[in-house]
């Protein structure tokens, strides 16, 4: 159980989310949603512990954030991460990238390229496949681990809707506990929750 208790972040005195209780269920997909700056990657960067909120307290699984002995290891082995700014390392290729962060045998990644359908680009580097293509090779490296939690801002956001649909369907196939931050949730089609953000506030 991911729990929110009470939380606000302010930016240089601007308010921008206000008193934020929530619970998640565990194993369960949740999307955040809401317009153009209502907060939803500050949200997000909140439970996924990359941002220290203002004011408030977050618990997983009953442990407070802030008292997680090594928040380093626990982000590493618990947490994926779909950032728009989490960049594949560029002198790598699509599959080293997801090599570097996994114990996984190679028909394993291979496998999971596949059905991302990228298996063709492992060997390719960054910068000579797409937008999407890199996207889908994120949330590989992302899920690769079977993360207890996965936190993705936007990450269809370059797809078209058949591949969008691919991501969605593979982060709601994992048992994982996954929250995803996007302005449209129109294509996603089934979702255990939607907690919508207005002006930093939970509708
Ligand atoms: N590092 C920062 N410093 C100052 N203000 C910020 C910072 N990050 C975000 N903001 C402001 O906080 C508000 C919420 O931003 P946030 O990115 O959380 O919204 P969002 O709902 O994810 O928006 P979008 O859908 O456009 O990505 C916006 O007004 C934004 O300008």
């Amino acid at each position: 159980m991911l729990r929110l208790e009470h939380i606000s972040h302010s930016y240089d005195k601007e308010i921008i989310l206000q008193d934020i209780t929530l619970e998640i269920e565990p194993q369960s997909f949740n999307v955040i949603t809401g317009e153009s700056g209502s907060g939803k990657s500050t949200l997000l960067s909140i439970v996924s512990t990359l941002l220290k909120p203002t004011e408030g307290k977050l618990y997983f699984d009953g442990v407070e954030s802030e008292k997680i002995s090594d928040l380093d290891r626990f982000r590493n082995e618990k947490v994926g991460f779909v950032f728009q700014f989490h960049y594949l390392i560029s002198h790598l290729t699509v599959y080293e990238n997801i090599a570097m962060v996994t114990k996984k045998p190679k028909k394993e990644i291979l496998h999971l390229l596949e059905k991302l359908d990228i298996k063709v680009l492992a060997d390719k580097y960054p910068d000579q496949i797409s937008g999407g293509q890199r996207q889908r090779a994120a949330v590989a490296r992302a899920i690769i681990n079977e993360p207890k939690y996965i936190f993705a801002d936007e990450p269809t956001g370059n797809l078209d809707s058949v591949n969008s649909e691919t991501v969605f369907g593979l982060l709601r196939a994992l048992d994982a506990t996954v929250i995803v931050a996007t302005h449209d949730h129109s294509r996603i089609i089934s979702t255990d929750r939607v907690i919508t953000l207005k002006d930093g506030v939970l509708c």
